[in-house]
């Protein structure tokens, strides 16, 4: 009590509770909400709240700059990475202290530089896959489970960037790839991380009990393709597998296996969910319009070179990505990190050393009605504004920022444009009558959130059909 009473955190806002306890935050993440959660505190707080006697949350731009961007690569991380450790060890991701990071992000950037993806093998790559997408929709007849289809295309997708020629054919060939994907995507080991992160000794000791109520995240299929494609010794030198097999970097096998790893789970939620939400957004009535100009400016642009992978000069196109990523970010929760020794001011409040700050992309994308009006409405238009362009890039935090950002951002991008491409110049999609707005809830996993019904139906309708009918 007396430590609450006389706490340095004590003039921020936030629900008087959040001063004794942090059960109603815990309570909010076991139920997968803890976004929406936050979110509303944001709302009647403003852009710095305390959500926990030592964990406070912000949305403003000067906010991010600080603790993800002061000094290159923000704040040090939390002990909460320590629950993505795979092999038992730590990757690029889950470092987390600085030096660490620094040096295994010298090793593995270049393959993840815009230069390299660009590269007629991996992007040709990319092209072929979501062209395999396109075609896996018009073999499906008109009607698509294409939350599914989209995990697919993003894991083969990434899966040809790390280990090619051994990527995988989950798209068409299905089989074991796809038993790979479907146990990686339909992962529901929340609760039961989340007990091991806040109760390790608890945890550990009744992990059996715990067995029945949450299962723990269990990939043996994953482990096992990871661990034999990093056996392969032929891998193209552009995959991020020759890259950390170089004998220079001194990694010896199982840190090139949980590296892989975690960059093959960190590329099939991300990027196929956020592609999922956007899709789903552009096939509504009130976005039909939407819809309309971007099949226009594929077809044009495909009109004009037929036989070229373009991930840029489309302004229409990236209006619509960077939308999709700001109404519906792949990761939209908090990004947790330390203030460092000494403390720190942020956004006009002093924090002690060690208290847990974050700031969580769907509110940063939403807070600031001045850049974005009308927050909650998507309207890829407004990107398409000279006027206030850098303010809306400053706030786009769907990636993180800073040197601990997605490192496979400018992938990630290709694939999202080269598949709306191959899709919106040849389809019109609609929304089935099946699905309903609950099932497209936004439901929190750990950092990334995925629709609450875990399906999304989508009717693909080849286009010159969809032209008479209108
Ligand atoms: C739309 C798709 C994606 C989104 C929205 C996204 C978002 C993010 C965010 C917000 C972070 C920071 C996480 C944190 O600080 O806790 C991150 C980190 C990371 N992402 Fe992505 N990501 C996407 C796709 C990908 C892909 C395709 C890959 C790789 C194949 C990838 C690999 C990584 C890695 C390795 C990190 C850790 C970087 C580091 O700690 O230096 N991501 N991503």
């Amino acid at each position: 009590l007396y430590k609450a009473l006389s706490s340095p955190l004590n003039r921020i806002p936030g629900p008087w509770y959040a001063r004794l306890t942090s059960l109603v935050l815990k309570w909010h993440e076991f139920r997968a909400n803890r976004t929406r959660y936050i979110h509303e505190l944001h709302l009647r707080y403003g852009p710095a709240v305390r959500i926990a006697p030592r964990e406070m949350a912000f949305a403003s731009a000067g906010a991010v700059r600080e603790i993800y961007c002061s000094g290159g690569s923000g704040f040090d991380k939390t002990e909460f990475y320590d629950l993505f450790r795979v092999y038992g060890r730590r990757t690029m991701f889950t470092t987390l202290d600085k030096d660490h990071h620094a040096r295994r992000k010298r090793i593995i950037a270049d393959r993840y530089a815009n230069s390299n993806i660009v590269r007629p093998k991996p992007l040709g790559g990319i092209a072929e896959r979501a062209a395999k997408f396109a075609q896996r929709c018009a073999q499906s007849g008109l009607l698509v489970e294409f939350q599914l289809g989209l995990h697919a295309y993003a894991f083969d997708c990434v899966t040809h960037h790390l280990f090619h020629p051994h990527g995988t054919d989950s798209l068409l060939q299905g089989g074991k790839d796809e038993a790979i994907m479907r146990e990686v995507t339909f992962d529901d080991s929340l609760q039961n991380r989340l007990f091991q992160h806040y109760w390790p000794t608890a945890h550990r000791l009744l992990h059996k009990l715990l067995y029945l109520f949450a299962k723990p995240r269990e990939t043996p299929l994953a482990d096992h393709f990871v661990l034999d494609s990093c056996n392969a010794d032929d891998s193209a030198p552009f995959t991020l597998l020759d890259r950390l097999r170089e004998p220079a970097h001194g990694l010896d096998p199982l840190d090139v296996a949980a590296e892989c790893l975690d960059h093959m789970a960190a590329g099939i939620d991300t990027t196929g969910d956020a592609l999922c939400f956007l899709m789903w957004e552009v096939s509504q009535p009130r976005s039909m319009r939407f819809q309309r100009k971007l099949q226009q400016e594929v077809r044009q642009t495909k009109a004009e070179s037929p036989s070229s992978f373009v991930v840029d000069g489309m302004p229409y196109l990236d209006a619509v990505v960077m939308e999709g990523l700001r109404c519906f970010p792949a990761i939209p929760m908090s990004l947790p990190r330390y203030v460092p020794p000494g403390g720190r001011t942020i956004d006009g409040y002093f924090l002690p050393a060690g208290t847990i700050v974050s700031c969580q992309p769907y509110s940063v994308h939403r807070i600031d009605t001045a850049v974005f009006p009308d927050p909650d409405t998507f309207n890829p238009e407004r990107w398409l504004d000279p006027k206030g362009d850098a303010e809306r890039k400053r706030l786009l935090f769907a990636f993180a920022n800073g040197g601990r950002g997605c490192v496979g951002k400018h992938l990630a991008l290709a694939e999202m444009k080269l598949l709306l491409q191959a899709v919106y110049s040849r389809f019109t999609t609609l929304p089935d009558a099946t699905m309903t707005e609950a099932d497209m809830e936004m439901s929190d996993q750990l950092i990334s959130s995925r629709p609450a019904g875990q399906r999304c139906l989508l009717r693909f309708v080849p286009l010159q059909e969809s032209e008479l009918l209108e």
